[in-house]
């Protein structure tokens, strides 16, 4: 379903209640929230939290168990990716057995809006030998690899899940940079979900702080940080203040 035109420009996540719940309790409680276009969004918060599930309701890979979930105005209907969307799971899963070319070539094939010039661009910047077989490369060329998949669909929203969390700190930073660059260049908006706060610092312009299910903290880093609190410094001292609540209860 689309959303009428009268409602503004369509954002690229609209949760209006949407929560999952589980036998053991909510993992993610109803939760409203909106992402407007053009943004780094830092999704962060403790272990538990409920960032994944997050993502998987915006995906539509989970489906919630109340309230309702938008992506680009329609509702995921848990039959897969919504077509302008890209999504690189934690474990970021690529067929080892693949060459990297290969890895493209199944990228093409699933993906009707795939940018092949784009993706074979990506994996010649990161230096990714094509012709090795992705078993064989490294956790930063993995992510590289992955990374270009994600891209070369040309999706409007990109969710990272932990992106980066097996890379050393230079690839890190060569990574970052390079997504940001192709982020911002192509206004596409990106859900970064990261435990390293100092790797959020600069690079995100809005922040999603959940504790247990909840949102504590949901905006524009301008806005959270009139101060100028430094991102990292903000993020902390709301979960600090989380837990010492938890604790006191
Ligand atoms: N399939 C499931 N069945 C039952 N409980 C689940 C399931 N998936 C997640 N949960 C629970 O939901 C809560 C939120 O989990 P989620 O994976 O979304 O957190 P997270 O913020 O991504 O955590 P992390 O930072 O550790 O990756 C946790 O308490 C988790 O145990």
């Amino acid at each position: 379903m689309t959303m009428p035109s009268h409602a503004g420009p369509v954002l690229p996540v609209l949760a209006e209640g949407a929560g999952k719940r589980y036998r053991r309790g909510w993992a993610l409680g109803p939760t409203s929230l909106a992402i407007p276009g053009n943004r780094v969004v830092a999704l962060v918060g403790p272990n538990g939290a409920g960032k994944s599930t997050l993502m998987g309701l915006i995906t539509g890979l989970l489906r919630p168990t109340a309230g309702s979930i938008a992506v680009f105005g329609d509702r995921p209907n848990g039959r897969g990716l919504h077509p302008a969307v890209s999504y690189l799971a934690q474990q970021k899963p690529l067929y080892a057995q693949l060459t990297v070319a290969e890895t493209l070539t199944f990228g093409a094939r699933t993906n009707p809006t795939w940018d092949q010039r784009y993706a074979s661009y990506l994996i010649e910047q990161a230096g990714v030998p094509i012709t090795a077989k992705v078993g064989t490369l490294s956790g930063g060329q993995r992510t590289r690899v992955a990374l270009a998949l994600a891209l070369g669909k040309r999706p409007r929203l990109l969710l990272l899940d932990e992106p980066l969390a097996d890379l050393d700190p230079l690839a890190r930073e060569a990574v970052l940079g390079a997504l940001m660059t192709e982020a911002k260049s192509q206004g596409i908006t990106v859900v970064l979900s990261s435990h390293v706060l100092a790797e959020l610092e600069g690079v995100c312009d809005h922040l999603v702080l959940l504790h247990r299910g909840q949102i504590l903290l949901a905006g524009g880093v301008n806005l959270l940080s009139a101060n100028g609190t430094p991102l990292g410094e903000l993020v902390l001292h709301h979960m600090r203040a989380a837990a010492a609540q938890e604790t006191a209860a």
